[in-house]
This record gives structure tokens, C-alpha cells and sequence, in this order.
């Protein structure tokens, strides 16, 4: 297992913001860690990357605990939204140390210079570069350090749409092709929902969901099937199911749903099948 964690808490000036946090991270999966703001995300990172002590529980990072043994994160690369690197190195001089260090090619920290648009920004000192072009760099470092885990606090944030997409394309090919396992917490769920196999979701210092992606997204024998029509009082007598918004939300099978409004007349404006972002909901208690 790469990461377990059972009943972890944490208390910030007496207040306790991790309330016995328990899951266990598959490895080889891309994970998705997921909240509202203050449900204990970063905190949960901190600690999992050694940078925080914990107040009780267990943590155990390929069987170690990162603040007693904090050589494990050897194994692994943390990226958060704000650099904490060196900042008087130049971009260049940063990752070519550590590319020496980890024993990197030169063409593979080259393409990944190239990848990630960084050659007009090797001669710029760290400490001055703007907050996307730092997180760019920040994964890049993560990507040259030849890693089993990579744990990333929004990764993205800070990323324009272009960059985004290419940080999740390496992550689905490091994932491929080396089976690095992943730990992502991210606001943007469109886009974490195309990349993740399993989720967690945090809320308030505590998990209320674990597990394979598709079951959170229907833990029914039905799915749970999102419509918009042009008569709702009638697809609703006949469809049964319950109002959200202009959506009736109903459960079954998308294709016979489809069916019996069309055989009815019944026009369909909008179909949609439960997302991501109505897990976000369930689980946040939203
Ligand atoms: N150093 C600190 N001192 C006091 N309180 C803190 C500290 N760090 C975090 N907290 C509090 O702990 C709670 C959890 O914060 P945390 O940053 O882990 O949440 P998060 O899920 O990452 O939120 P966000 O989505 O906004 O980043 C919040 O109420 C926050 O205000």
C-alpha cells in the first residue's frame, strides 16, 4: 500500500481540523482528493509529506512515517501551489542539479524543459517568477526526481487551460507507462474527473467517501440520470424522480429514459449523467 492513514487528527491553537481521518491510497492509482475549502486537504498533505507533525493516529507512507523517517520522501515528489525550492538558483541551474542528483539524462531534462516552455525562463533567478511559471517548474522538478508517488496540493491553480491539459497528459502517461501512483487535490473536478480512477473525499477533518471512481459516481444498481425538457410537469408524472435546479433527477437507464420522453413527445434540452461534481455535492453535504 503506498499511503495508509488511520484516524489522523490534527488541532491548530485548540481547534481540530483533522477528526480521525482513515484511508489507504491504491497503488498505481490516480487519486483524486476532494473538499471544500478548510475540510483539511493541505493539512492532510503537509503531514503525508513530513512538513507538519501530526497530534494522533497513524500515518504511514510506504511503511514509514514521514516525520520520523523523513529519507522516504526519497521515493517521492510533492508539489504545491507555491514554490518552496532554493530561490536564488536560476530555473536552469535548479534542474540541472537535480537532474545530477537523481541521476537524470540531459535530453530527458531537456524535453521536459521543452515540453513545459521553460528555455526563454532558464536565466530567470526563482524568486522572480510569476506564481504559474514557478508551479511549472515546481512540475518539472517533480517529473525529473524518478519517483513512485507524486502528491500534488492544486497543482494546477495557478496553470493557464493550455498547461493544465499538459499536466494531466503527463500524468496519465507517467501513470501508463511508469505506474506512478498519484495524489491529487484539485478545485477544477472537469478535469480531475477525466484523469482519476479513484477518489477521496474530505469533508469537514473528516472522510466521507473512499474508493473506485465509477462506483462513487453511482453507488446504485441505476445511474443516477440528470434531464432538462421542455415540459417538466409531464416528465416528471412520468418519469417520476425528483427536481434540482431545471433538472429532474431521476434514476435508471440513460437509453430508456431517452425512449420513453421521446415516445411521449417529450423534447430533451439537456441530458447529463451524475458528475463529478454532484459526488462533490453528495459527499460535502452540500
Ligand atoms: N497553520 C495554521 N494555523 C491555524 N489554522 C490552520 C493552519 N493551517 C490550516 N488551518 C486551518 O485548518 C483548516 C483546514 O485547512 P486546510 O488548509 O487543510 O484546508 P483545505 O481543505 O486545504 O482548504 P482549501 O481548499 O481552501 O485549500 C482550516 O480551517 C484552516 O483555517
Amino acid at each position: 500500500m503506498t499511503i495508509e492513514v488511520e484516524d489522523l487528527r490534527k488541532k491548530f491553537a485548540g481547534k481540530e481540523v483533522l477528526k480521525g481521518v482513515s484511508f489507504k491510497l491504491r497503488s498505481g492509482s490516480i487519486t483524486g482528493f476532494i473538499g471544500p475549502n478548510g475540510a483539511g486537504k493541505t493539512t492532510t498533505i503537509k503531514i503525508l509529506s513530513g512538513l507538519l507533525r501530526k497530534d494522533g493516529g497513524f500515518v504511514k507512507v510506504f511503511g514509514e512515517d514521514p516525520w520520523d523517517n523523513p529519507k522516504v520522501m526519497e521515493r517521492i515528489s510533492v508539489i504545491f501551489t507555491n514554490l518552496i525550492h532554493p530561490q536564488e538558483n536560476t530555473v536552469g541551474e535548479y534542474l540541472m542539479d537535480l537532474g545530477n542528483v537523481y541521476g537524470k539524462k540531459r535530453e530527458i531534462i531537456n524535453y521536459l524543459i521543452e515540453e513545459f516552455k521553460l528555455t526563454p525562463h532558464l536565466n530567470k533567478r526563482l524568486y522572480q517568477l510569476s506564481s504559474g511559471l514557478a508551479q511549472r517548474v515546481q512540475l518539472v522538478a517533480a517529473l525529473i526526481k524518478d519517483v513512485e508517488l507524486i502528491i500534488a496540493d492544486e497543482p494546477t491553480a495557478n496553470l493557464d487551460p493550455s498547461f493544465r491539459i499538459e499536466f494531466y497528459e503527463v500524468v496519465k502517461e507517467l501513470n501508463r507507462k511508469n505506474g506512478v501512483t498519484f495524489f491529487i487535490s484539485s478545485h477544477i473536478l472537469s478535469e480531475l474527473e477525466k484523469v482519476i480512477t479513484d477518489v477521496i473525499f474530505i469533508n469537514d477533518g473528516r472522510i466521507t467517501y473512499s474508493g473506485r471512481m465509477n462506483k462513487a459516481l453511482s453507488d446504485t444498481e441505476e445511474e443516477e440520470i440528470y434531464v432538462m425538457v421542455d415540459d417538466t410537469d409531464r416528465a416528471l408524472k412520468l418519469l417520476g424522480g425528483i427536481l434540482e435546479g431545471p433538472y429532474i433527477k431521476v434514476k435508471g437507464k440513460l437509453r430508456e429514459i431517452v425512449d420513453k420522453l421521446d415516445d411521449n413527445g417529450i423534447e430533451i434540452i439537456s441530458i447529463r449523467r451524475f458528475s463529478l461534481d454532484d459526488a462533490f455535492k453528495k459527499f460535502s453535504n452540500i
